[in-house]
């Protein structure tokens, strides 16, 4: 069955002694598909994605990567993988361009080659204009692009993106979402780890929620945010004493209550018709707020935690 999808993982572990990082998890990933694994800080997910990577060992489980066990064939499964490490380790003596070229190099591959591919790809990365700068003179979001250019420098099927825009600005995030789209529309296989719903909603076709090593939840951000949430929230601010204590007012209004210490959600199919529940109960929040259901309320709803810490 592992033909179909380029990524298998069935019942993967990964212990650090007693602890498991990575705790029994199964997905598959088939070809052309933008994966994500989306969950918090310490949840597994870069441990997951270096068992793809091929550096490090799996405790128990089966992982296949075009068919082949990463560990067994490590050489023949990185051709095919293109990683963006959530550090980015360029070569910062080295100019932009050199980077690639530097790199291209390890995979064997002649200039005749790497010196077009690397313009080609710097064109893509819309980096043109830097190729003979110093690596420690571009943004952050520079720096992330040409990390992505790097990794496409043997044309991968699979690109591996471990947190890939964590610590940039909004305006660099959605160019990198622009590129990494392309990508996808090239036929890449994405797959991304991030702790940022709103990532995971714009980049992937599919995710599965992570928490403590395991799998909470599997599907499209459509089909979680339907299957684990309501249509909209409503959000009340009371102020930070009373947030917690209102909850018990607020009984009975909406599909389900959740009192965070800085505001007030109600789950709702309709959340102005909630508002005027509260506000027929002689409430009065400081500000309220009637949105969609993301897949932030699909992640407190599974732990009963928040994403970002
Ligand atoms: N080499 C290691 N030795 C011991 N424990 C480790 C090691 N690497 C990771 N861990 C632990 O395994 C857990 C999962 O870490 P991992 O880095 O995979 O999480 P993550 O979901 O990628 O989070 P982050 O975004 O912070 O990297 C964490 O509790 C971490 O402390």
């Amino acid at each position: 069955m592992t033909r179909d999808y380029v990524i298998s993982a069935r019942n993967l572990t990964k212990h650090y002694g007693d602890f498991a990082a990575v705790d029994d998890i199964s997905f598959d990933v088939p070809a052309g598909e933008s994966f994500g694994l989306l969950g918090p800080n310490g949840a597994g997910k870069s441990t997951t994605m270096r068992m793809i990577g091929g550096v490090s060992q799996r405790t128990s489980g089966e992982l296949t990567i075009m068919g082949l066990d990463p560990e067994q064939h490590g050489p023949q499964v990185r051709a095919h993988l293109g990683v963006v490490p959530q550090q980015d380790n360029l070569d910062e003596e080295l100019r932009v361009r050199d980077n690639l070229i530097v790199y291209g190099r390890y995979f064997g591959l002649p200039l005749s080659y790497l010196k077009p591919k690397a313009d080609e790809l710097l064109e893509f990365a819309q980096l043109t204009e830097k190729a003979k700068s110093k690596v420690d003179s571009l943004s952050g979001g520079m720096k992330r692009r040409l990390t992505i250019a790097r990794s496409l420098i043997n044309e991968p099927k699979i690109l591996l993106l471990d947190e890939p825009t964590t610590g940039l600005d909004p305006q660099a995030r959605h160019i990198l979402w622009d590129r990494l789209f392309r990508l996808k529309e090239s036929g890449v296989t994405l797959i991304l780890t991030t702790h940022y719903m709103d990532e995971a909603e714009q980049l992937c076709d599919r995710l599965v929620v992570v928490d403590k090593g395991k799998i909470m939840a599997e599907g499209s951000p459509a089909q979680l945010i339907r299957e684990h949430s309501t249509r909209e929230v409503l959000e009340l601010r009371f102020g930070s004493e009373r947030n917690t204590t209102v909850a018990a007012e607020l009984q009975g209004i909406g599909d389900r209550l959740e009192p965070l210490p800085d505001r007030v959600l109600i789950y709702t199919h309709d959340g102005e018709a909630a508002l005027e529940q509260v506000a027929s109960r002689g409430l009065h929040p400081i500000t309220s707020l009637v949105r969609r259901s993301s897949l932030e309320d699909v992640f407190l709803r599974l732990t009963g935690r928040s994403l970002v810490d």
